[in-house]
């Protein structure tokens, strides 16, 4: 939600994203598959490519970190402010922090790091919040299905942010 700051969307259709500091709630490798299926809900929808790299200067940066943790932008401890992401651009843009004092799950327990994920790269995209409770990118966290994280308005917002990115 501070896609304020940086541009409106990307200028390239493959970005790298690099996951730094992991939280202790979950294996590595549970971590690396719910942040590719993050991923993939906005890749299917907008024709967007999303390469994991270990090198720094990947487009966006991917950490669990809590409290005061080198932006603007200090985590509240459990509960309250669950992520944030910053929008499109260079440096700090389409950084993705996830508030490490959470719970994080692959279930049900706790917040289910798919979801949350997919609302926070909807962000890094250039998304910005939407009034309908159905949509993922509605302000509050709700525990979704995994089937349909997209609402219609979310693939509306996504596919007319990057459409005319590919034409031919
Ligand atoms: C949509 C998320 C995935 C990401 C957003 C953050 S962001 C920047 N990416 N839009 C988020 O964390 N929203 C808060 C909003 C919020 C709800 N409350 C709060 C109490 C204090 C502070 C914030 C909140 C009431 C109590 C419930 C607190 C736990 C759940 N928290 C939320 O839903
Ligand atoms: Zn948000």
């Amino acid at each position: 939600e501070y896609s304020h700051i940086q541009g409106t969307r990307w200028n390239k259709n493959v970005l790298t994203y690099r996951i730094g500091r992991y939280t202790r709630d979950l294996r590595h490798s549970v971590v690396d598959s719910l942040i590719e299926s993050a991923f993939s809900v906005w890749a299917r929808a907008s024709g967007l490519t999303f390469v994991r790299t270990n090198s720094h200067n990947a487009d966006i940066m991917v950490e669990f970190v809590t409290y005061a943790h080198g932006d603007f932008y200090p985590f509240d401890g459990p509960r309250g402010t669950l992520a944030h992401a910053f929008g499109p651009g260079m440096g700090t843009g389409g950084d993705t922090h996830f508030d490490d004092d959470e719970r994080w799950s692959a279930g049900a327990a706790g917040y289910n790091l798919l979801v949350v994920a997919a609302h926070e790269f909807g962000h890094a995209l250039g998304l910005r919040h939407s009034r309908n409770p159905e949509s993922l990118m509605y302000p509050t966290y709700k525990a979704f299905r995994p089937a349909n994280l997209l609402s219609r308005e979310d693939v509306a917002n996504i596919k007319a942010l990057y459409s005319n990115c590919f034409a031919v």
